[in-house]
C-alpha cells in the first residue's frame, strides 16, 4: 500500500460489487485501492440470481461470456402449493431489452474467481486483503482512510463503502437507513449432489406457498441447489439451521446418500435504503446502501446497478467533465429505482411470507384465477433523464450484424451514446452540438435495417440484426436516443431540432450539474425528469 500516493478512489469491501467498481473505474484509467478486511474471497454462495440487465453490466466489464458459460438460464419461477401442485407459473422467458436471457442462476463461488481475477489483473487496480479499514476522514479535498495495525493514513480523493449491510464506511459518515418494513428469518442450505445421485425434481426456481412451512428451492447449476425455509415456529434460529433440524426438512427430495449440505445458516431478511448513497467526498454501493427479501433475486443486480452508474458519474468528476456535485446524480438516479425494486421485494415476500391459513387460502384463489400476467417489472430510474416514454427506460441493445453479431455496447464502447435512424441527423447537427457531444465523450453511430445506406463523414453505420432497435425507437415515433453510459435512456426523440436541444439539456446536465441548472439554465432544467430525492445531506 503506497501511502505517499493520492488514489483516485479507494474501495473499501471487496464483494461482486467492489470488484465490479475496481474494475470499471480501472478501465477509466483511475488509481484504485482497495481494501478488504478478510484474508481471501468469502467461500461461499450467497446471491444465486442474475438478469439480463446485470448482464450488460458484466459486458461493460468484458466477463460476460465467460460468466455466462459458468451458469444456466433460470426460465421458470413456479408459486407452488404444499404438495408440489403449481398454482402460478411467473415464465421468465420474454424477450429482454439488454438481448440477454431474463434470468440466471449460478453457484456464487464459481463466478466469483472470475470477479476477482479480472479485477486484479485491470491496471491501475491494487486490491488488498487482511486490511480491516478502521476509519474514515472527510479533509475537503480528500478523504483519509485508517486501517487496523496502520499509522499512516491512506489517502484517496473519493472513498466508496462497497461494504455489505454493517458498513463501516455507512457508520463512519453518519449516513442513516430507511426501514421498508419487512423482517423475516429464513434458514438458508446449499446443497451439492453426490457423484453418481439423480437430480432431485426441482424447478429452476420454486416458491412453496406453504402457510405452514414457506419454502423456497432453485437449481443453481450442474449438482448445485439451494433451499430456504422460512422459520415459521418462533425456533432459534442457529438452532433451525442445524443438520438434524435441516434434513428432515430436505427429505422430500434428498437424503445424506445422495447429497451434502455445504452451508446451512440463519438468515434475517430485510428492507433498508440508506437516506443518502453519497456525502461529500464518499459513497455507499451494494447492501451497504441498501437490503432487500430476496424474492426477485434483485440483490446482487442492484449492486451491480450501483456499481456501473457511479462509476461513469464519478469518472466524470475525477477526469472534470462534471463538477464535485453532479455525485447527486448518483443518489437521485439510483435510490429512487433500487427503493421500487425493494418495496416489490417486499410485496412479493408477504405473499410468499404468508402463515395465516386463512389469508393463505384467499391467496391462492387469486393466483389459481388470475388470468392476466403482469409484465416484467423494470422501473424507470429515479432521476437524471428527460420526461418522455423512453426517458430513464434501459435502452434495447441490438446485435449488429455487420459487426459480426455483436452486441452493441461490445461495438460502440460503454460511453454516452448517440444513436439515430439515419445518418443524416448527424450531419445536419451544428458545430457547437458537435463540440458537446465530443466534450462529453459520447458515441454516434446510425442503425440501420439494411445496407447500403450513404457514409456520412465519422459517423459508423451499423446494421442491426432484424428490426428490435427501429421498432422500439419507431413505436414512440422517434428517429434518435441519447443512451446513458449505464444503458438508461436520457432522451429520446425526432428530428435535428429537438436532437439539438437534447444535447444542450445533457451538456447542461452534466457540466451545471442538475441541482444548480435552475441558476443556469432553466430551459434544460423544464425539460429534466424532476427525481423527488434529497442528496448529499
Ligand atoms: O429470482 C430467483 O430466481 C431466485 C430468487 C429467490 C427467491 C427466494 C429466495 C432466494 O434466495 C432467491
Amino acid at each position: 500500500m503506497d501511502v505517499a500516493k493520492t488514489y483516485d478512489v479507494a474501495i473499501v469491501g471487496y464483494g461482486p460489487v467492489g470488484q465490479a467498481l475496481a474494475t470499471l473505474l480501472g478501465r477509466q484509467g483511475l488509481s484504485v485501492l482497495v481494501l478488504e478486511k478478510r484474508a481471501v474471497l468469502y467461500p461461499l454462495p450467497r446471491a444465486c440470481h442474475l438478469d439480463h440487465e446485470a448482464m450488460r453490466i458484466l459486458q461493460a466489464m468484458g466477463i460476460s461470456e465467460e460468466i455466462d458459460a459458468a451458469m444456466v438460464p433460470a426460465r421458470e419461477y413456479l408459486l407452488l402449493r404444499s404438495d408440489m401442485s403449481v398454482l402460478s407459473n411467473l415464465p421468465r422467458n420474454w424477450e429482454t431489452p439488454s438481448g440477454w436471457e431474463a434470468s440466471y442462476h449460478f453457484y456464487q463461488p464459481e463466478i466469483e474467481g472470475i470477479f476477482d481475477d479480472t479485477a486484479r489483473s485491470t491496471p491501475g487496480v491494487t486490491v488488498h486483503q487482511s486490511t480491516a479499514a478502521r476509519t474514515v476522514t472527510d479533509l475537503g479535498d480528500r478523504v483519509a482512510l485508517t486501517v487496523e495495525g496502520q499509522d499512516e493514513p491512506i489517502i484517496a480523493r473519493y472513498v466508496i463503502g462497497a461494504d455489505g449491510a454493517n458498513s463501516l464506511v455507512r457508520e463512519q459518515i453518519g449516513i442513516a437507513r430507511e426501514d421498508l418494513g419487512f423482517e423475516a428469518t429464513w434458514v438458508v442450505v446449499d446443497v451439492e449432489m453426490k457423484e453418481g445421485s439423480e437430480a432431485p425434481n426441482v424447478p429452476d426456481t420454486g416458491q412453496i406457498l406453504d402457510p405452514l412451512q414457506p419454502s423456497h428451492m432453485a437449481w443453481l447449476g450442474g449438482g448445485h441447489y439451494r433451499w430456504e425455509f422460512m422459520i415459521v415456529d418462533g425456533c432459534d434460529p442457529v438452532e433451525a439451521a442445524r443438520p438434524e433440524n435441516v434434513w428432515p426438512k430436505l427429505e422430500r427430495w434428498l437424503t445424506e446418500d445422495t447429497a451434502t449440505v455445504l452451508r446451512s445458516t440463519a438468515y434475517t431478511f430485510r428492507s433498508l435504503v440508506a437516506t443518502t448513497f453519497n456525502r461529500s467526498r464518499v459513497l455507499l454501493a451494494g447492501d451497504a446502501a441498501h437490503l432487500m427479501p430476496p424474492f426477485m433475486g434483485q440483490g446482487m443486480v442492484s449492486g451491480l446497478r450501483d456499481a456501473v452508474t457511479l462509476s461513469w458519474i464519478l469518472t466524470m468528476v475525477l477526469k472534470g467533465t462534471a463538477p464535485m456535485e453532479f455525485l447527486n446524480a448518483y443518489t437521485e438516479s439510483r435510490k429512487p429505482h433500487v427503493t421500487e425494486y425493494i418495496t416489490e421485494s417486499v410485496r412479493v415476500g408477504q405473499m410468499v411470507c404468508e402463515t395465516d391459513p386463512v389469508k393463505a387460502s384467499e391467496r391462492d384463489r387469486k393466483l389459481e384465477t388470475r388470468t392476466e400476467s403482469s409484465p416484467p417489472f423494470q422501473p424507470r430510474l429515479g432521476g437524471g433523464f428527460v420526461d418522455g416514454p423512453l426517458g430513464g427506460r434501459l435502452a434495447v441493445q441490438p446485435r449488429i450484424s455487420s459487426r459480426g453479431g455483436a452486441l452493441l455496447d461490445d461495438v460502440l464502447g460503454h460511453s454516452f451514446a448517440l444513436l439515430t435512424l439515419s445518418p443524416d441527423l448527424h450531419a445536419d447537427l451544428s458545430p457547437t452540438a458537435g463540440a458537446r457531444l465530443k466534450q462529453l465523450g459520447v458515441s454516434v453511430a446510425a442503425i440501420v435495417t439494411t445496407t447500403p445506406v450513404e457514409e456520412v463523414t465519422g459517423v459508423p453505420i451499423l446494421v442491426e440484426q432484424g428490426d428490435r432497435f427501429g421498432a422500439w425507437l419507431g413505436a414512440v415515433r422517434g428517429d434518435w436516443v441519447l443512451v446513458r453510459p449505464d444503458g438508461y435512456v436520457f432522451d429520446a426523440g425526432a428530428g435535428t431540432r429537438s436532437l439539438e436541444e437534447s444535447i444542450d439539456t445533457l451538456h447542461a446536465y452534466v457540466t451545471v450539474c442538475s441541482s444548480r441548472l435552475s441558476e443556469n439554465d432553466d430551459a434544460a432544467r423544464g425539460r429534466m425528469a424532476p427525481s423527488g430525492v434529497t442528496v448529499g445531506s
